[in-house]
């Protein structure tokens, strides 16, 4: 137990980079594709990294991942803990990078959970996350608001309703809740495809906090080549 006069609720980032990228379709898991001359993980390991509210980086990787070691992230510095622990799905490799971290987080220190598919992550998402959600009892995660009209289709594709847009946001990460709540939310869940997810499931409702489009999931090649021009092109947009 850390002593409580300088008591400061510890940021840990756990980064699920265990996934196979398959509807990227590339020869190689996409979160080892190049990147302005980098690997795709590293542009938001070295925001992570060099963000101060964030006290270590935890990367979950699969467990054969042999990628990994061919680079070189020593200039990221001691906060970054590569953890060769993931699972099946990414809830299953969140929650064994939490497990994995048993020892060293306590109750009440708050864990982020960013997609290494989200290269464009900037430090303003952070400290964003972080100061909107400092003293929110539940926690909550970065999201924007549904700008396209949204249908329900039926098997064959043909429409059955337009979905009412106005209240509706589309997820992202970072999404940040306390440890100890994160861990027992997703440990009760099942076929969650994101944290905040689990948190609903335990009855709780987290906060969204309005981000950027910028900080985009790559999923397909078009993504790949809007990161590319994002990352060259923010400062301008
Ligand atoms: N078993 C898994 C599956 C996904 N992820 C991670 O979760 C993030 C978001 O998942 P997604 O974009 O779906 O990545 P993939 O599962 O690799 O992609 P696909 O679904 O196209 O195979 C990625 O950083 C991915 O590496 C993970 O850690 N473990
Ligand atoms: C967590 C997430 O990025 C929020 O939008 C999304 O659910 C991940 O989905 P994926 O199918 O695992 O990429």
């Amino acid at each position: 137990m850390r002593a409580m006069q300088n008591f400061r609720p510890r940021h840990f980032a756990i980064v699920p980079a265990a996934g196979s990228g398959s509807r990227m379709g590339a020869a190689q898991p996409k979160q080892y594709l190049d990147l302005l001359g980098k690997p795709l993980i590293r542009h938001s390991l070295e925001v992570l990294c060099a963000t101060p509210e964030i006290d270590k980086v935890f990367v979950v990787l699969s467990i054969g991942d042999a990628e990994w070691k061919r680079y070189d992230w020593s200039d990221l510095g001691p906060k970054l803990v590569p953890l060769f622990c993931g699972g099946a799905t990414r809830a299953d490799s969140v929650l064994g990078g939490l497990r994995a971290i048993v020892h060293e987080a306590e109750q009440s220190d708050w864990v982020l959970v960013h997609d290494a598919a989200r290269p464009c992550l900037a430090r303003w998402h952070i400290e964003k996350l972080v100061r909107e959600l400092a003293h929110d009892e539940v926690g909550g995660l970065l999201a924007v608001p549904v700008a396209d009209t949204l249908k329900r289709a039926d098997a064959h594709r043909h429409v059955l309703e337009t979905v009412p847009r106005d209240s509706l946001w589309q997820a992202q990460t970072p999404q940040m809740f306390r440890y100890v709540m994160l861990r027992r939310a997703l440990e009760a869940a099942t076929n969650v495809t994101d944290e905040a997810s689990a948190i609903e499931a335990a009855g709780l409702r987290p906060r969204l906090v309005e981000g950027d489009a910028t900080n985009l999931k790559v999923t397909y090649p078009l993504d790949l080549h809007l990161a590319e021009w994002i990352l060259e092109n923010r400062g301008s947009c």
